[in-house]
């Protein structure tokens, strides 16, 4: 028999929790985002070669990347496209210019992607708000002034990454080897927003996490675990074949790169002391991609 995940599902939509209940209403936004998404997939590779990552951004094709450096596959059968963050381009010298990030120039992409780069940006606008409000409500619950992270300077130009991703049908691994559409991992960061446009089936040793429209799926990501000394947990969390093709978009809400994350006073005492050394975010974060890209 089939378990499904029941997740507690937080309503945001109160009067004074505007911006976020504004972006959850964006249904028709995140819809008009997975059709952008979509077309840009539907490049041909050659086109999406040109636009290959440069840093965590741009175009990551099929079997790239393996969520799960352990694994022993040839990579996730996915490919991606990630962007962000919009402004102070600067802290990312591997980045280029304002126009690289979306490496829209090249004549094609652009006439067949129109309002490719407008619907990405204001959708990014969108989403990071909103992850910024859910953080502050998540200090709130740690017993924390509401604007915790902000004052830590992890949201003073955080390292936010709006992922669009591409799970092509069909199958891609001979029958002696397991190929996912992303192994097994946790994120890396805060917190991060999932939508999806297809529910995948997972086994039954895992949980089935059901898709909700108008809603976020949210995964707590590591740092936020060893700040709250795993108070909050982050989540182990896969990608399987379904058989039908999948399109999601996950935003990563991260800290400033130079951010030093260390377990919160009120998150430890004499009995449970820290169990993780202060990290700068920058570099926990460099060396997690590091892992699943294999450079
Ligand atoms: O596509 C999904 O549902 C999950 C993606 C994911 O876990 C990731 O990119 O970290
Ligand atoms: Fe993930």
């Amino acid at each position: 028999m089939e378990q499904v995940l029941k997740l507690p599902i937080l309503d945001l939509s109160s009067p004074d929790r505007s911006s976020i209940a504004n972006c959850l209403r964006q249904e028709e936004l995140i819809e008009q985002v997975l059709d952008e998404s979509s077309k840009f997939f539907s490049l041909p590779l050659e086109e999406k070669m040109k636009l290959l990552r440069k840093g965590y951004r741009g175009y990551t094709p099929l079997f790239a990347e393996k969520s799960d450096p352990q694994s022993t596959s040839k990579g996730d059968s996915k490919e991606s496209y990630s962007i962000g963050p919009l402004e102070n381009m600067n802290q990312w010298p591997s980045q280029g210019t304002l126009v690289n990030v979306f490496h829209i120039p090249c004549k094609s992409s652009t006439e067949i992607l129109p309002c490719w780069r407008a619907t990405m940006e204001s959708f990014y606008s969108k989403i990071l708000s909103a992850g910024k409000r859910l953080l502050s409500l998540v200090a709130l619950a740690l017993n924390l002034n509401e604007d915790f992270f902000e004052t830590t300077g992890a949201l003073d130009r955080p390292t936010a990454v709006l992922r669009l991703l591409h799970y092509p049908a069909g199958e891609f691994g001979s029958s002696d080897e397991e190929i996912l559409g992303a192994s097994a991992h946790s994120d890396y960061g805060m917190v991060t927003l999932l939508i999806c446009r297809e529910k995948s089936k997972q086994p039954l040793v895992w949980e089935d996490v059901p898709h909700i429209n108008g809603a976020f799926i949210v995964n707590i990501g590591d740092m936020m675990e060893r700040w709250t000394n795993c108070l909050l947990r982050s989540t182990l969390h896969r990608v399987i074949p379904c058989g039908q093709e999948r399109y999601s978009l996950a935003f990563f809400l991260d800290p400033n790169e130079d951010c030093v994350v260390e377990c919160i006073e009120s998150c430890c005492n004499e009995s449970s002391t820290p169990r993780f050394p202060p990290i700068r975010s920058g570099d926990y974060l460099k060396e997690r991609l590091r892992l699943i890209w294999g450079s």
